[in-house]
């Protein structure tokens, strides 16, 4: 272990330009990567770190140095408080900061804070009219099931393609029973396992008595010093009964204050002075359950104690300071280079304590936003935890001291949302980058639900973009029917996959009905957890289960409606094989109003407009009031009937405006595959009506029969569509850039990386000069490194 201090010498540094050497530009540049994330929730546990570390050490430090088990040259620092130069006092509050930066730079992807799976799941409780979801009445099933049974029925094909699409490891997003003959008994059993809690934060009796046993052996080498415990062990019956020992050790024993080491030396003196002073704390956290398991805890554990062992070993060899080495106060050791092993362990052990207090401190924040303590009365703890540092700290005790069960679906939605969403939207899976971890939460929720919602109304493709619906095969019946046949195989008719559109709509409607019900609102869950099992399709059930137990307190139903009735604009339009009937226009069918009216039901460029914002900018919409909800401390509650300031209502119509551009960048990138895929043309009639006599006529009919001409006279025009819409796109971004502004400051990085995510894509359709390929080309896609170095330009506001 012992290696002799290399004989290169060092120019000589002082205690404060180590740290500004050193310690401070490290952490310049991580908090400048990470400032844009840097919130409230960051804030109050550096803060506390700092205000711990500094209360906690101080005495301890002033103690130490009294004992001369290191010192200082006069000339290596400013000035001391007490024993401890100022320099240090800066060092009880850099170190934490340079701990949780690396942490939170490492972890900036992570979901869930903590590891979960393979924790034990709680007993379900039965009965209960609160969050239990178990005794659903057969008698609300049983409605449920007159009312929606033809849905059911149709469903059944979605099993396969869930397991399809959901990665295995995330297996099962919900709990199947195998089919019985006693449908209802089946249902209550799904429901009732569905509801398995766990506790995330179990008590860690064993990890706290091994620090206390760590700290009991700091307080032996302490107070018996080296040469009574080596004499101990050698003659242990004459050492014990020698009254010298026995006043030395009863002495110190007696008053700690006064303690005396050992006049001659005392080399356990400086490492066991550490083992007393850290256990008691570590001991305490780990009962209380923290522990160190994810991957960027080892890091931040790592690369802090590495760091600091080498700029301690620098500061050591540049005169700033000096460990006493030769065996009065210290075991004489050397790691490495001059590195005394009771400063490695004072490093690595202090590291170990931030990550641990760290990862602790995430894990009640996200116990707030997952299930926020109630507060005596109606109204749901903000799940923004309080600006104040004493209240912050109040709850997160709080929490600490009986921290909730999580339902274990909860968890496992979460991940399978999130994997769903990767696989799903390019532009999401980049943007959520410039997000916060708990925002990044309520995004995958209202995303995921958007998403899942908006596949069941548009699953006329498959994940290739292949059309299926059309004189396709669709398996009706299935593992989950009456009889528990296979069910046969039949074709459904266009009419047949319109009306089961409409009935998932109506499904989704009712949904909403119920997820913003009172009884729910009361956490009352059982009828909605029945509608679930019953109604749902099961690839759709992580992301309604998500939303009906995370999203309801924090964004008001009127978006979510506003989306609904976007797909209802979208079963407006005709099915594909209608579309090329009505688009068959050079076969001598006459144009008139009516035709036009029934090839779209966007007319205008209001209406596309009118589009665009109830499918995108309702999503801007929910994403704002996310933000002020999970950002701020004057949250947006249904208690308060969801009421803006006038100043908010003017950032949602700006933020509803820039999800228009966003979802116009999308329609003019689609405009070709769209009618391919699913027979839809989302420009505006009006801009083929007022072209030249024939020309409009002609440019619809090549677009809807011969979308994969690009080039020659008689090819669709793509360009004067799509780059007029880009147009459209880049007048309402800017007109609502600024409002960016206007959002809590975490939100503005998360929003910037959406807006020029999904911008990416219209930018490459520019610099195609508004050409756009049809399905059968490959969807114009922008590469994911692009995007990514477009997200990361504006996270940084550059
Ligand atoms: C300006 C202010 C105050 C706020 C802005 C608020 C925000 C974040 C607006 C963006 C809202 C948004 C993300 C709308 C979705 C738009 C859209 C075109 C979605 C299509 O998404 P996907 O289908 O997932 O796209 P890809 O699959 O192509 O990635």
């Amino acid at each position: 272990m012992a290696s002799p201090p290399s004989s290169i010498p060092l120019p000589s540094l002082t205690y404060f330009q180590v740290h500004l050497i050193f310690v401070i530009p490290p952490i310049l540049l991580l908090g400048y990567l990470y400032g844009p994330l840097f919130g409230r929730r960051d804030g109050i546990k550096v803060g506390w770190l700092m205000f711990m570390a500094t209360i906690w050490t101080t005495p301890w430090d002033n103690w130490i140095i009294s004992h001369a088990a290191w010192t200082y040259p006069p000339s290596s620092i400013l000035f001391k408080i007490y024993h401890v130069p100022v320099e240090e006092h800066l060092f009880f509050i850099l170190q934490p900061l340079l701990v949780v930066l690396v942490q939170a730079v490492a972890g900036v992807g992570r979901g869930i804070p903590f590891a979960w799976r393979g924790l034990p799941v709680m007993e379900a409780e039965g009965g209960g009219g609160d969050d239990k979801g178990v005794g659903g009445e057969a008698k609300d099933e049983g409605e449920g099931e007159k009312d929606d049974g033809p849905e059911q029925e149709n469903e059944d094909e979605d099993e396969d393609e869930r397991k399809k699409s959901i990665p295995p490891s995330l297996s099962p997003t919900r709990i199947r029973t195998p089919p019985t003959r006693t449908s209802t008994s089946t249902r209550l059993r799904k429901t009732t396992i569905q509801e398995e809690r766990i506790q995330t934060l179990p008590r860690r009796p064993l990890a706290g008595l091994f620090w206390l046993g760590v700290m009991t052996l700091g307080g032996i080498g302490l107070f018996i010093p080296l040469p009574i415990l080596c004499d101990i062990v050698v003659h242990p019956v004459t050492t014990l009964t020698d009254p010298r020992n026995l006043g030395l050790v009863a002495r110190n024993l007696k008053s700690p204050l006064q303690y005396q080491p050992h006049p001659v030396e005392d080399r356990l003196f400086y490492l066991s002075a550490i083992l007393i002073w850290i256990s008691p704390v570590l001991a305490l956290l780990t009962a209380l359950g923290a522990k160190v398991d994810l991957p960027e805890d080892w890091i931040a554990w790592a690369v802090g104690t590495g760091w600091l062992w080498m700029v301690d070993t620098v500061a050591i060899r540049a005169g700033a300071w000096a460990i006493d080495t030769q065996g009065k106060r210290t075991l004489g050791w050397v790691l490495w280079r001059g590195l005394p092993v009771e400063e490695a362990v004072f490093f690595a052990i202090v590291s170990y304590l931030l990550v641990l207090s760290s990862s602790l401190i995430s894990h009640l924040h996200f116990l707030l936003l997952l299930a926020p303590p109630p507060t005596g009365g109606s109204v749901p703890t903000p799940r923004c935890p309080p600006a104040n540092p004493i209240r912050h700290i109040t709850l997160l005790t709080r929490l600490a001291l009986s921290p909730p069960p999580i339902p274990r679906q909860l968890l496992v939605s979460l991940e399978s949302s999130e994997a769903t969403l990767k696989a799903g939207s390019k532009s999401f899976s980049v943007a959520k980058l410039g997000w916060g971890r708990e925002m990044r939460c309520g995004l995958i929720a209202v995303y995921g639900w958007c998403r899942v919602t908006d596949d069941l109304i548009d699953d006329d493709h498959d994940e290739q973009g292949e059309v299926v619906s059309i004189e396709t095969k669709v398996k009706v019946g299935g593992s989950d029917d009456e009889d528990g046949g296979e069910g046969e195989a039949r074709t459904l008719t266009l009419k047949e996959i319109g009306a089961r559109k409409q009935r998932r709509l109506g499904m989704m409607r009712r949904f909403l009905d119920l997820a913003y019900d009172e009884t729910t609102a009361r956490g009352d869950f059982r009828q909605l957890d029945v509608f679930l099992d019953t109604q749902v399709p099961s690839r759709a059930y992580s992301a309604f289960y998500l939303f009906s137990r995370l999203i309801v307190d924090l964004v008001p139903r009127r978006p979510f409606d506003d989306l609904l009735d976007g797909y209802q604009m979208d079963l407006e339009f005709p099915d594909k094989r209608e579309m090329l009937q009505l688009t068959r226009i050079g076969d001598g069918v006459e144009t008139g109003d009516t035709l036009w009216k029934r090839i779209s039901p966007i007319q205008t460029e209001a209406d596309l407009v009118l589009y665009a914002d109830r499918v995108a900018g309702s999503v801007a919409d929910m994403i704002i009031h996310l933000t002020w909800n999970v950002l701020t401390s004057d949250p947006v509650t249904a208690g308060k009937g969801w009421t803006l300031s006038p100043e908010r209502q003017e950032t949602l119509g700006q933020g509803r405006k820039m999800g228009q551009a966003l979802q116009l960048v999308n329609i003019a990138r689609d405009v070709r595959s769209d009618v391919e895929a699913i027979g839809r043309i989302y420009i505006p009639m009006q801009w083929f009506q007022t072209r030249s006599e024939g020309e409009g006529k002609k440019q619809i009919e090549m677009l809807a029969h011969r979308p994969r001409d690009l080039e020659g006279p008689d090819a669709f025009h793509a360009p004067s569509y799509t780059l007029r819409m880009l147009r459209m796109a880049e007048e309402l971004k800017s007109a609502s850039r600024d409002a960016i502004a206007d959002l809590p400051y975490t939100a503005r990085a998360g929003t910037r990386a959406m807006v020029a995510s999904y911008f990416e894509i219209g930018k490459e359709v520019e610099r195609r000069g508004g050409q756009v390929p049809s399905l059968e080309q490959g969807r114009l896609r922008v590469s994911k490194r692009r995007r990514l170095g477009a997200v990361l330009w504006s996270i940084w506001g550059l």
